[in-house]
């Protein structure tokens, strides 16, 4: 949703819930729709095909599509790693894991609007994180392990059981290897926002998979 300022983009993200991480696909403006439309409040163009990475046009071409859908479902967009298609995506978001760009270099390239998210993996990195200048969110994981971070072992649960009880004061999310089924486990360890790939980019309808896992993310 290009045009939001630092202060709107921060207060949506304090709302979401849920936020998917997509690769380009022949279908993405339908299926980003649909995925929308069941509820999910950011999405991520995370690209991390084998052998064939996306060129910074390719990727600018599915930010565009993206972007589009977003502003449709007031949603916001994230993009992963890459401070300079960010920037000239016109992203809310950008994402940096531990091997990323470091925040501060981040910041001098994109300023001050543009919301800055952080992976974390243990303890020490969500300390770090919850408290690090020119973050706005950070995500704990993976929750399980999974095929779509192959070699990234599993703190599980117990991180996120710890990130709960610090009580931090920015938003944070549980990922990795959640799905409607282990949403309950997430829920009761502490999380409150989560992050999926494939329970909604493999699942036979995107849009009832999302409506369901949103529904479970805001109980009635
Ligand atoms: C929202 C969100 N959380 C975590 C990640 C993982 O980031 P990273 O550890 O840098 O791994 P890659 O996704 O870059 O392979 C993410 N992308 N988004
Ligand atoms: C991209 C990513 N980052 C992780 C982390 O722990 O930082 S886990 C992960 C993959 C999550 O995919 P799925 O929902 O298909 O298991
Ligand atoms: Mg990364």
């Amino acid at each position: 949703m290009p045009g939001l300022d630092g202060d709107q983009i921060r207060r949506r993200l304090a709302d979401a819930r849920l936020y998917l991480c997509t690769g380009t696909r022949p279908d993405l403006a339908e299926f980003a729709g649909e995925a929308l439309a069941g509820g999910v409040d950011v999405i991520q163009l995370r690209d991390k095909r084998a052998g064939a990475p996306l060129e910074a046009a390719e990727e600018l071409a599915a930010l565009r599509t993206l972007a589009e859908v977003c502003a449709e479902h007031d949603a916001l967009l994230s993009v992963n790693d890459r401070a300079d298609i960010a920037l000239a995506a016109g992203a809310d978001i950008l994402h940096l894991g531990q091997d990323d760009l470091p925040v501060p270099v981040a910041r001098r390239i994109l300023g001050a609007e543009i919301v800055i998210g952080r992976s974390t993996h243990d303890v020490a990195q969500a300390t770090a994180a919850a408290a690090e200048p020119g973050v706005d969110y950070f995500c704990t994981g993976p929750c399980w392990p999974t095929p779509t971070k192959p070699g990234r072992s599993a703190p599980g649960l117990p991180l996120v059981r710890a990130t709960a009880a610090a009580a931090p004061a920015r938003p944070w999310f549980a990922i990795g290897g959640i799905d409607e089924a282990r949403l309950p486990e997430v829920l009761a360890a502490g999380a409150t926002r989560v992050v999926v790939v494939r329970a909604i980019t493999e699942a036979p309808d995107p849009r009832a998979a999302a409506t369901r896992l949103s529904a479970a993310l805001r109980p009635r």
